[in-house]
């Protein structure tokens, strides 16, 4: 296969509704894709870095600019595109995970594409189809919060994931108990919110039956979930902290992982994330797979990798409708609960030409 070029396209995508977190609120979805363009076959990637550097070092402007001067140019120097020999050339550009994973997965869909083998195919789907949650923001109060649940379980949403921070934790989840009771799979993200010092406070989560509370401390505190994993019943689930299966590997052996959130932005790449879902379940440590805001794109690869074995919980793994009133795919459609694994080629899914047309920012060609 041989890479004639990269093209890195912008688009703008308003969110059906902002979308608060500990760490911000999110009115629109400044998107970058990578497109390679090879002589057998083309292939997308979508970055997730936001617009500013809050979920974690990474934004969009800076990713395209790591595309941009090193690892396009590092691909260059590959006698064949192949993404899993760019992982050793990508590992000696430090950081920039996100980027990298945008730019091994154009790779990955074209050559897949290619050789007509599906992306759940290639990393080991064994579902058709992945049970949906929904992630809810941080609203102003609780009567509106109550509101945005209910209509998720009517949509038929199987587990709902509430946004917290200090001042809005215990009471959103009690009111979410009370109001549709116990049977409703329920957890909590504080997006590292809090300290050790809060243990106490966080304890007092532990009479409502959460499946889990996400990232409570700062990504480099492991230490500091193991200490909390000791002092509230909630299982403590990782996300910024997993950076690398070996990261996976380190929070499983210091106790501070029971479950964790598997990102391929947040890792580098699938090709990672499937190491960190192995290496979970050798541990015997459930994961499911955490949400970008992504388009139809990231969307499609996010679901086909929730069909591996030890995504035994349900992810943030919504319908297009959730965050976009017009996707650039063919929207993803909630089916009982759940998402279809797309089984065409690739990716499975084509950019809708006029969709992209309409939304599309800026782009730019990088030759090879
Ligand atoms: O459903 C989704 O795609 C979003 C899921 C979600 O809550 N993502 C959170 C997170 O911290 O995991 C997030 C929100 C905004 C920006 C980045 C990440």
């Amino acid at each position: 296969m041989k890479l004639s070029g990269i093209e890195l396209r912008r688009v703008a995508m308003p969110l059906v509704a902002p979308f608060r977190t500990s760490f911000g609120t999110e009115h629109e979805r400044d998107v970058l894709l990578v497109r390679a363009v090879t002589d057998e076959a083309e292939g997308w990637g979508e970055c997730v870095a936001m617009s500013e550097p809050r979920y974690s070092s990474e934004y969009v402007d800076g990713a395209a600019e790591v595309i941009r001067r090193f690892l396009v140019p590092a691909v260059a120097t590959l006698r064949s595109p192949d993404p899993v020999a760019v992982e050793p050339i990508f590992a000696e550009v430090k950081g920039h995970p996100m980027a990298k994973a945008a730019v091994q997965t154009a790779l990955l869909d074209a050559q897949l594409r290619a050789a007509g083998l599906s992306f759940g195919g290639y990393l080991g789907a064994v579902r058709e189809r992945v049970p949906a949650g929904v992630s809810v923001g941080i609203m102003d109060t609780i009567p509106a919060l109550l509101d945005a649940v209910d209509g998720y379980l009517a949509q038929g949403y199987l587990r709902i994931k509430l946004k917290i921070e200090p001042g809005w934790d215990v009471e959103p989840v009690r009111a979410v108990r009370e109001r549709f009771g116990d049977g409703v799979l329920l957890q909590v993200d504080a997006n590292t919110a809090y300290t050790l010092a809060d243990a106490r406070h966080l304890a007092r989560l532990d009479p409502f039956d959460l499946l889990l509370i996400e990232q409570p401390l700062p990504e480099d505190d492991v230490r500091g979930h193991a200490a909390l994993a000791g002092r509230i019943r909630t299982p403590v689930c990782l996300d910024e902290s997993i950076t690398s299966a070996r990261a996976a590997a380190d929070a499983i052996a210091l106790g501070a992982a029971a479950i964790v959130n598997v990102k391929p932005g947040r890792v580098g790449g699938y090709l990672e994330a499937r190491r960190v879902h192995d290496v979970c379940a050798a541990h015997g440590v459930p994961v499911w797979c955490g949400g970008m805001l992504e388009t139809g794109l990231g969307r499609a690869a996010n679901v086909a990798l929730a069909a591996l074995p030890n995504f035994t919980l349900p992810g943030d793994t919504s319908a297009s409708d959730r965050y976009f009133a017009r996707d650039i795919t063919a929207p993803f459609v909630l089916e009982e609960g759940h998402l279809r694994v797309p089984a065409g080629p690739g990716l499975g899914v084509e950019p809708d030409a006029d969709a992209l047309r309409d939304c599309t920012t800026a782009t730019e060609w990088l030759e090879i």
